[in-house]
């Protein structure tokens, strides 16, 4: 039986958004409190019970959103227009090496604005 597990995590940054319109409000420097979800699907371990143990997906992904908080994205090799679908396969780039079983990571700029990116 397979399920998907996932683990919320939030860091706050500064961007801007280099290639929007001119006049539009996101070219101009700002900042979220961003927030990060990582999901993992995998079999579910008859004895333990789990995919695997959320201190375990949480001790993958702490230094990466260690790296992210409190800076300014855009000097960030490879967020240099970070917007939330070039942020969110970012994340999943750096961590799918180490979480085989990742299979998707969502993004919340603000409360009501975020992306899915399940690898394709
Ligand atoms: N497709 C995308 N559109 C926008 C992105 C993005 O990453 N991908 N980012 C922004 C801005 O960074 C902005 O900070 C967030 O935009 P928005 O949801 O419009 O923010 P608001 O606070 O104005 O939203 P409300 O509608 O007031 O909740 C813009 N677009
Ligand atoms: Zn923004």
């Amino acid at each position: 039986m397979k399920q998907t597990l996932y683990k919320d995590f939030s860091f706050d940054s500064a961007h801007r958004l280099p290639h929007v319109p001119a006049g539009h409000k996101c070219g101009n420097l700002h900042g979220h409190t961003f927030g990060v979800r990582v999901e993992v699907t995998g079999e579910v371990d008859p004895y333990t019970g789990w995919v695997m143990d959320f201190a375990d997906l949480k001790a993958v992904v702490k230094p990466l959103i260690d790296q992210l908080d409190h800076c300014y994205l855009n000097e960030i090799e490879g967020l240099e227009n970070p917007t939330s679908e070039v942020l969110a396969k970012w994340i999943w780039d750096q961590l799918a090496p180490k979480l085989p079983l990742l299979s998707a990571i969502w993004v919340r700029e603000t409360c009501t604005s975020g992306c899915l990116y399940n690898g394709n």
